[in-house]
């Protein structure tokens, strides 16, 4: 069905004083209609391969210990999590450890997975370059690298795998003075950050996400493709309804096939220009679509500020950040969200329409490429955010949400180019990584 008068916004005014300019130029689109059609299959990947002599299936590997150096934010916790799940299921019996930072987001993110977390203390590369935090770096890297060796000669791991975030460089480089532990990282994004580049020179194997990072490493021979791994909670089948009626629960009518939920994210910790965006527009969008529903993350830091600013509707959910966010995936007909690699992979996972706002705070722009590989790929939708207002995000969500064989068709793509395997991928390698080792070769 191509129903393109679905959902109407009036678009922000000079007479409305909530609006922003209307500025039909400022957005851009970057979509294509699937050229053939496709046949989905969601599959959940619990690929067990016993074929190629993989340690997965070798039950004399039960028992061994795993260190999974994570932090910071979700996007470098989340595939940490992700491949844990999977080492569970092909090693039940392992051992495994986090190493992360003090209050940080994996102190509630990784123990509320099932998880132990031990931290250590690290410091990041601030802006500028030269400043005196910086000058002192050194000196806290000595100490990180030495904490983390500590940790690292308790626990006496097999293997260490470097998810990023700035704590997991002290612990790869700790994970190489210690005698026979393999050491695998793992980059989430299209273009690795220099912590990995660096850590490639040391790793066993570098996982990345697309053929064309390989190039990026100078030791491409290590490189292997997987793709992102994705949690199972949110890779695997959840009833749309179900899923909505978590969110809304006194609303009956969000089950119906008519209502349409958007599901507004800002990366794990939140993003200013989308929330200031949807600020201008969310109430418009509600009173005009009865058939209209939003769950918008607006960051724990943010929450306070926003929930003072935004008027109660029974048909938006306001939150500072999602444990549950595979329901809010599943509940979702398009995600407005910025390019964070993890998101991005999730979406493709998912199979769900996408407008993308890039941040342009990251220091390799690597949001930019994501958003604009996602853009060819899957057919999502990208606004830079000098480009983002309330005029550009409405346009870009009725041009979606209103056309429903383009939903459909976006949905189709993003599925057909997702790598659900990736985890169980990782796994099978970090297997063979294993074996390498107990057998000294
Ligand atoms: C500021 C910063 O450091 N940004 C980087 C960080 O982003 P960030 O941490 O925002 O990364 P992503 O968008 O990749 O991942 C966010 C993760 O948090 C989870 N989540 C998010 C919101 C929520 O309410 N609940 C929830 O569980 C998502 O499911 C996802 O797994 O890591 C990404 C992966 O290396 C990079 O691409 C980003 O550029």
């Amino acid at each position: 069905m191509a129903a393109t008068n679905i959902f109407h916004f009036s678009l922000p005014t000079k007479s409305n004083p909530s609006a922003l300019p209307f500025n039909t130029s400022s957005y851009f689109l970057l979509s294509s209609p699937l050229s053939r059609s496709v046949k989905i299959i969601r599959c959940l990947s619990v690929h067990r391969s016993n074929d190629e002599g993989t340690s997965a299936s070798n039950s004399t590997n039960d028992g061994l210990r795993v260190v999974l150096a994570a932090g910071g934010t979700g996007g470098h916790i989340y595939p940490a999590i992700a491949i844990a799940d999977e080492l569970k299921l092909a090693f039940p019996t392992s051992q495994i450890l986090f190493l992360g930072t003090p209050n940080s987001t994996e102190s509630a993110a990784v123990p509320s997975a099932g998880y132990e977390l031990e931290t250590v203390p690290a410091t990041k590369l601030t802006r500028p370059l030269i400043s005196p935090q910086n000058l002192l770096l050194p000196l806290h890297l000595i100490k990180s690298v030495v904490a983390s060796y500590k940790k690292l000669h308790d626990f006496k791991p097999h293997v260490v795998i470097g998810t990023g975030g700035y704590v997991s460089f002290p612990i790869c480089l700790a994970a190489r003075l210690i005698h026979g532990v393999k050491l695998a990282i793992q980059e989430q994004n299209s273009v690795p950050g220099f912590a990995n580049w660096v850590l490639s020179h040391l790793a066993d194997v570098v996982f990345v996400v697309l053929n064309s990072t390989v190039e990026c490493f100078p030791r491409k021979k290590k490189c292997l493709v997987c793709g992102n791994p994705v949690r199972l909670a949110v890779r695997q089948y959840i009833s749309k309804a179900v899923a909505r009626l978590h969110f809304f629960p006194r609303s009956g009518k969000v089950e119906d096939l008519e209502a349409k939920v958007v599901v507004v994210l800002g990366g794990s910790l939140g993003a200013n220009a989308i929330n200031i965006a949807m600020l201008n527009l969310y109430y418009q969008m509600l009173l005009e679509n009865k058939n209209l529903y939003i769950i918008w993350q607006t960051g724990v830091e943010t929450f306070d500020e926003m929930d003072s600013l935004v008027k109660n509707h029974s048909h938006l959910h306001l939150t500072p950040f999602m444990h549950s966010l595979h329901l809010a995936y599943a509940a979702a007909d398009l995600v407005v969200s910025r390019a964070g690699a993890m998101t991005c992979s999730e979406i493709l996972a998912t199979g769900k329409p996408s407008i993308l706002i890039p941040s342009p705070y990251e220091d390799e722009g690597h949001q930019f490429r994501n958003a604009s590989i996602m853009a060819d790929m899957a057919g999502s939708t990208v606004i830079n955010e000098d480009e983002l207002d309330s005029t550009t995000l409405a346009i870009a969500i009725q041009e979606i949400l209103g056309d429903e064989s383009k939903m459909e068709a976006l949905s189709e793509r993003a599925l057909r180019v997702s790598k659900p395997n990736a985890a169980a991928e990782i796994v099978h390698h970090i297997g063979n990584l294993i074996n390498f080792s107990t057998n000294g070769g």
